[in-house]
């Protein structure tokens, strides 16, 4: 089931922490989040899974800033989020998503535990501009079944800020060779 806006309201400082608050961002079954100030853009021509990847940032101005298709940005919620006993889950908004902007790429559900600010993985269909403090995005809490195993990653967890993927981290570099040589990569095939 998803909480209602009022049972959103009745579980903050328990379930849900939510920094800053405004009742103003409070939907019918969700709470509106806002965009940071703060961009990343990935600078790499070609992107490495298995490696960290070197990223600029960029800090949107007061009088906006043009994003344009074709290009990842990495944004952030204003807000930190504390989700227990619940599935946070990321959404785009109805305004936003009308403007062609999208704000996660495949992956906005969040784990029960998670702490931390979201990261935004925003794309657009045509140039747009766009203003730090808006409400970019909405949080949807999901009630669950069974027992609870609160996420606990060395990726995500307790983030300060705009992270770009960790996944690098989960790979042992031995056995990512492995699997590149079993699927004929490399120069030969096992
Ligand atoms: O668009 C999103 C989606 C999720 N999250 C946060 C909440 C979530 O709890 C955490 C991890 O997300 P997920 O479990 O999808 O990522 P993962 O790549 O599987 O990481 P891990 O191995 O740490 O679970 O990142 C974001 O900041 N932005």
């Amino acid at each position: 089931m998803i909480l209602t806006g009022k049972e959103i309201k009745k579980r903050l400082g328990t379930d849900i922490i939510i920094e800053p608050y405004h009742e103003k961002y409070l939907n019918p079954n969700s709470y509106n989040l806002c965009l940071h100030n703060e961009l990343m853009v990935y600078e790499e021509i070609v992107l490495d899974m298995a490696r960290p990847n070197r990223l600029g940032k960029y800090v949107i101005p007061e009088e906006g800033m043009v994003l344009h298709p074709g290009q990842l940005y990495l944004g952030r919620t204003t807000e930190r989020t504390e989700t227990h006993n619940l599935v946070p889950l990321l959404e785009g908004r109805s305004s936003i998503g009308r403007l062609g902007i999208s704000v996660h790429a495949t992956a906005g559900v969040g784990d029960i535990g998670f702490c931390g600010y979201w990261t935004l993985e925003i794309t657009v269909a045509q140039p747009v501009r766009i203003y730090a403090g808006i409400p970019i995005c909405q949080i949807i809490y999901h009630t669950v079944e069974g027992e609870i195993v609160e996420y606990n990653s060395d990726k995500y967890q307790n983030n300060k800020g705009i992270q770009p993927s960790l996944l690098f981290k989960e790979l042992d570099p031995n056995e990512n060779r492995q699997m590149r040589l079993s699927f004929g990569e490399e120069g030969s095939r096992e």
